[in-house]
């Protein structure tokens, strides 16, 4: 096995997975780097999806290698990855899949308590991150009473809490109104910098890949050209990054 990067906080090599023999990722190799903003792009279908679940350790490339720290994910037993998912990574859905019974700070709360964060530290982080998010009001209700935005920026909340390593993010913004989309997505990409978490993005949408430090595109399970963000810089005025082919 060839050791990756030390600078690649997740490194995968020749990603291969099919959904019953029909092939969704056809040997996608990646890095990416501790701290960027990592856009994934490609047209519906092209496995963007299943490269983040591949990365995440929820799906096992067969073939293929996924690093995290330098360290194997993909040899890990299903348990090590869950472990690994929920004290190390984030996922942001393209829709909201909140706990209905809890409250929006205690569903933003939820990887926090679960790790065994104090009560009162976890809701107080929880209520800072619902302010940033826009969605403060929001706290003491229950998902049922807000709107799919409101709940979709309480699901990004409770992605960047417990502040992990690798935020996921599948199209986080698909639910949300064309005027709310860059603003979100600027706040969930500026809160992940200033706290140097890493995020992978998936999305269709040029405005999106913008905002990110460097762009990759998958066209049918498969690396397209990348394209270099010419001149993304953020509120910190970060630089953008060519791509590693
Ligand atoms: N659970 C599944 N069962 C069978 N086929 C699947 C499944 N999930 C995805 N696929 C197929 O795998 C291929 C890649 O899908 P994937 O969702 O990863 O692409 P995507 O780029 O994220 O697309 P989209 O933008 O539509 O979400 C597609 O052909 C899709 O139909």
């Amino acid at each position: 096995m060839v050791a990756p990067p030390d600078n690649d906080v997740l490194w995968a090599r020749g990603l291969h997975y099919s959904y019953s023999g029909s092939p969704a990722l056809t040997g996608v190799s990646i890095g990416v780097r501790e701290g960027e903003v990592l856009a994934v792009t490609g047209p519906r279908g092209a496995g963007k999806t299943t490269l983040l679940k591949c990365l995440s350790g929820q799906l096992l490339p067969d073939p293929g290698e996924v690093w995290f720290n330098s360290a194997p994910v993909h040899t890990l037993s299903r348990a090590a990855r869950e472990r690994l998912r929920r004290e190390r990574f984030g996922w942001i859905d393209s829709t909201p899949h909140l706990v209905p019974e809890l409250s929006g700070w205690e569903n933003a709360a939820l990887p926090l308590l679960v790790r065994g964060t104090a009560h009162r530290t976890a809701k107080q982080t929880a209520l800072e991150w619902l302010e940033r998010l826009d969605v403060g009001d929001c706290a003491r209700k229950k998902p049922n009473a807000l709107t799919q935005a409101q709940r979709q920026r309480i699901a990004i909340a409770r992605a960047l809490a417990a502040e992990p390593t690798v935020v996921f993010a599948d199209e986080p913004t698909a639910p949300l109104h064309t005027a709310d989309r860059a603003q979100v997505l600027r706040t969930l990409t500026t809160a992940a910098r200033s706290h140097h978490i890493t995020v992978v993005l998936a999305t269709l949408d040029d405005e999106s890949s913008a905002l990110a430090d460097r762009s990759v595109t998958l066209v049918d399970g498969r690396r397209g050209g990348g394209i270099p963000v010419p001149d993304a810089t953020d509120g910190e005025g970060r630089a953008a990054c060519s791509v590693s082919a």
